[in-house]
């Protein structure tokens, strides 16, 4: 019977994609053809995010906050939806903001846009200095085509919701993760087919790629137009490393160590390269770049290896910022894209609260720059030519003027959108679905929005806040509105059968029902159909994993929570989710 419904399948599928799509089946996929989640070559070779097997197996799946999950996310979903469907092409709380800031700075004076030193900045005298503003300063369009390689613990989620307010606002289109995965199935290398909608060939024309990706120029640039921005971001390894080390507590490296710095005593005995997940713990900006990571033999190897990975990063990233000059940063940005300072204007998200932050010895920093060397010297290079950057182009006076007006800006922002004008702990966050992902032993902090906000405000301080995972799937709602639909059906209907003797049967008839709806929506592009189809599949193959969350489309959707077995005290009085890296989930459920 298995193999009846197999080449069903199979055949209904090669017969449903477009032409374009078809491809020969690799002997290899008839043979896992007894294994029916093999059934599509989609499937075969979407890669799994490694994340998933940071869970220990066997660990059973708590149905009652799953469902709660699945609430709070239906909520957030349909928030989300009715803002990114309620915003006209043109921002409108730009007017707001410029009259706030305006009134403001009417004593001081103003930072003139059209001053030609800002629109023309002195080219570099350095070769080796890529940034330049020079084709800017004739034109200055706003750019409209970027690439953002978004490195882990480095401010990159608020650079994100940076350019998911621009996108957003000026209805461009992202090249979001397919079957609605919040991140391009890192720490594979991307390809271009990890985005949905190119498999398909639905979107014409993508405008930002900015989720976390383990970065390949080449299937970068398979996507991307030629006229496209790349730019990335830095930070010091030390402090980077406090907090991957909170963060990604229970990765095999770290799980059996009680500090980061029994870790580095060690020399990190606890971290063996061929264990999924470990990368985290050693050179993962170099890792993030698609990068060599692997520890230098010697200091003539350091050398010779970091100058290749600096070289690398110039070749592909004409602008670096540096997280530890954030502000600096994103006035750099601001020329570079020709963009306005209410674009660039944002609050810090993505924050440990103060509690979850352990403070490093002098001698632990330097074990964490000799155990990530590779890091370290891209880090002390980018730096430096940041600055350099910095006195080559806009001058410091201008750059410091700019500064303290965006500093001016967002300090408005906060005492017009914020409840007690700050970030507050998960648990005090109000709106279930503003709640950032809690990972690991990190307790991130969220916002709370003042009441009585107006509608055109409510919008914009909305959008400011709202956590990476629920802007994602919100943008993903506004691009692909039946898949996402379909996808929350099947979450739906999985996590309902999840303890009924029903369950089984459910997952099959999801197959069924995708059919149909799709046989019944003349609407839907053959895009959408293809992806369905996969959707469908995702759960059938799930049907075969003991915990189907490893590659369903539910993923979303599921949480398990371990306890972390060291770190005893702070881990253990309270679950650690390490199911699904940046999976939303009930934050309070943690506590
Ligand atoms: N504006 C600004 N300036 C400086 N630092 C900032 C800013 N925004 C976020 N952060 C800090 O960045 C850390 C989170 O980084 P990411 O968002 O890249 O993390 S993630 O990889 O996406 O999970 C996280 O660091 P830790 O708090 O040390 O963990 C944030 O506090």
């Amino acid at each position: 019977a298995r193999s009846s419904k197999v080449l069903k399948l199979v055949s209904e599928q090669l017969v449903r994609m477009p032409a374009g799509i078809h491809r020969p089946v690799k002997r290899i996929d008839w043979e896992n053809l007894r294994n029916l989640w093999s059934v599509s070559p989609a499937i075969v070779e979407e890669p799994v995010d490694q994340h998933y097997f940071i869970q220990r197996r066997g660990e059973s799946v708590n149905p009652h906050l799953e469902e709660k999950r699945d609430q709070v996310l239906e909520i957030a979903r349909k928030k989300l939806t009715s803002i990114t469907k309620a915003v006209p092409a043109i921002e409108p709380n730009k007017l707001l903001l410029d009259q706030e800031v305006a009134k403001q700075f009417q004593h001081q004076p103003d930072i003139d846009e059209n001053d030609p030193e800002i629109q023309k900045p002195p080219p570099s005298d350095n070769d080796t200095d890529k940034y330049t503003l020079k084709s800017e300063a004739v034109t200055c369009q706003p750019k409209k085509h970027i690439v953002f390689l978004k490195t882990h613990k480095t401010a990159s989620s608020t650079i994100l919701n940076i350019l998911y307010r621009y996108g957003d606002s000026h209805n461009l289109t992202f090249a979001l993760p397919l079957n609605m995965h919040s991140q391009l199935f890192y720490p594979t290398f991307f390809a271009a087919h990890f985005v949905e909608g190119v498999r398909t060939r639905s979107v014409k024309e993508f405008h930002i790629l900015c989720n976390h990706m383990r970065f390949s120029s080449q299937e970068v640039r398979k996507l991307m137009p030629k006229d496209t921005f790349y730019f990335s971001i830095l930070r010091n390894p030390v402090e980077m490393m406090e907090s991957l080390f909170v963060y990604y507590k229970a990765i095999p490296a770290f799980r059996v160590v009680k500090s980061l710095d029994e870790f580095l005593i060690q020399g990190g005995r606890s971290y063996n390269t061929s264990v999924p997940n470990n990368h985290y713990a050693r050179n993962i900006l170099t890792f993030d770049f698609g990068l060599d990571n692997t520890a230098p033999v010697n200091d003539t190897d350091l050398d010779r290896r970091s100058a290749e990975v600096i070289t690398a990063v110039e070749r592909d990233f004409p602008l670096i910022l540096i997280s530890e000059y954030f502000d600096e940063s994103l006035v750099l940005l601001k020329h570079a894209l020709c963009w306005s300072l209410d674009d660039i204007s944002s609050f810090r998200l993505n924050s440990r609260s103060e509690r979850s932050r352990r403070p490093l010895s002098a001698e632990t920093a330097e074990r964490v720059k000799q155990w990530n060397s590779l890091d370290w010297r891209l880090y002390q290079h980018f730096n430096a030519t940041f600055w350099k950057r910095i006195d080559s182009t806009l001058g410091r006076t201008k750059l410091q003027r700019e500064v303290e007006l965006l500093r001016a800006k967002r300090v408005k922002l906060e005492q017009m959108c914020l409840q007690g004008g700050g970030a507050v702990d998960p648990a005090q966050v109000k709106d279930s679905s503003l709640k950032p992902f809690q990972y690991g032993a990190a307790v991130i902090q969220g916002y709370n929005l003042r009441p009585g906000l107006n509608n055109d405000t409510f919008r914009l301080c909305q959008r400011l806040i709202t956590p990476e995972l629920q802007y994602t799937s919100g943008l993903y709602t506004k691009q692909f509105p039946q898949l996402a639909a379909a996808r929350v059906a099947a979450a739906k209907k999985i996590a309902a059968s999840r303890n009924s003797a029903m369950h089984r049967a459910v997952k099959r008839n999801i197959e069924t029902s995708v059919h149909i709806a799709v046989t019944n929506n003349t609407n839907t592009a053959i895009a959408d159909e293809h992806s369905l189809h996969v959707l469908a599949n995702s759960v059938v193959h799930s049907e075969r994993q003991d915990s189907f969350e490893v590659h369903s489309v539910t993923k979303h959707h599921t949480n398990k929570e371990i306890t972390g077995n060291s770190d005893k005290n702070s881990t253990q009085e309270r679950a650690i989710n390490s199911n699904v890296h940046k999976e939303p989930q009930e934050s309070a459920s943690l506590r």
